[in-house]
């Protein structure tokens, strides 16, 4: 079965066509990358795919589940798209517990060793919003992987990160892939694309062009 199933997605808004007719199949176990200018509809693809907004038509089928039909959302997806709400007054601990704690499925040595993977400190007693930006990354990062889930979609992963947390994060999805979680990645940094992707897609004014793959 294939991860993710997208046929005939358009999206429209207010007039202007944001997806065209866009059609993927993306196999399990693979990084799939996403580029393309400021306003391609990168975002937009993802969100459709997690749910988050309603096709104008066409359909997106997650793990053999049509979303919006069979289910609201992916079963097992981490995320990552703009901003993560995150509560700044808990500490990064508090927050992924409350997180994890919608699905129960993972206990807190999990939580503490998803924040140890990504570089922090599980006993911060910081408050999120006293986190730079680099910080609030890598936790966005550990909420997305914490639960081990099948599905990990990452809108810019890499942003705001230094050299080692650059290194680290993408050690971390290549070991995610390994483990057979799919992947898709937007990002505007080519070497996040390169080194990481199997398949590489241009997104241009809502059309999807594979551009490299079968790596
Ligand atoms: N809530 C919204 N309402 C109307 N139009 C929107 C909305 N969000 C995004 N758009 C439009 O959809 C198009 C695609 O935006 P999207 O955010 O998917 O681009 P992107 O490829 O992710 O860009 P970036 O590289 O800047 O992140 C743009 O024309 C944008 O203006």
């Amino acid at each position: 079965m294939n991860a993710v199933e997208i046929r005939n997605l358009t999206k429209i808004i207010r007039g202007k066509v944001i997806l065209n007719d866009i059609n993927l199949e993306l196999e399990q176990g693979k990084i799939y990358g996403f580029f393309g200018r400021n306003g391609s509809g990168k975002t937009m693809l993802f969100r459709a795919i997690c749910g988050l907004i309603k096709p104008t038509s066409g359909e997106v089928v997650v793990f053999g589940k049509r979303i919006g039909i069979d289910v609201s959302f992916p079963d097992s997806l981490g995320l990552i798209i703009e901003n993560v709400g995150l509560w700044g007054q808990w500490t990064g601990f508090q927050n992924l517990k409350f997180l994890a704690s919608i699905k129960n499925i993972i206990n807190d040595n999990e939580i503490r060793a998803a924040i140890k993977r990504v570089g922090l400190d599980p006993d911060d007693k910081r408050p999120y919003r006293k986190y730079s930006l680099g910080m609030k990354q890598r936790l966005a990062i550990a909420q997305a992987i914490m639960e081990r889930p099948q599905l990990i979609v990452l809108d810019e992963p890499t942003n705001s990160l230094d050299e080692e947390g650059v290194s680290l994060v993408r050690k971390i999805l290549l070991e995610e892939k390994e483990r057979g979680a799919t992947i898709l990645i937007a990002s505007h940094i080519k070497e996040d694309i390169d080194l990481l992707c199997d398949y590489k897609f241009k997104v241009d004014d809502g059309k999807v062009y594979c551009v490299e793959g079968g790596r």
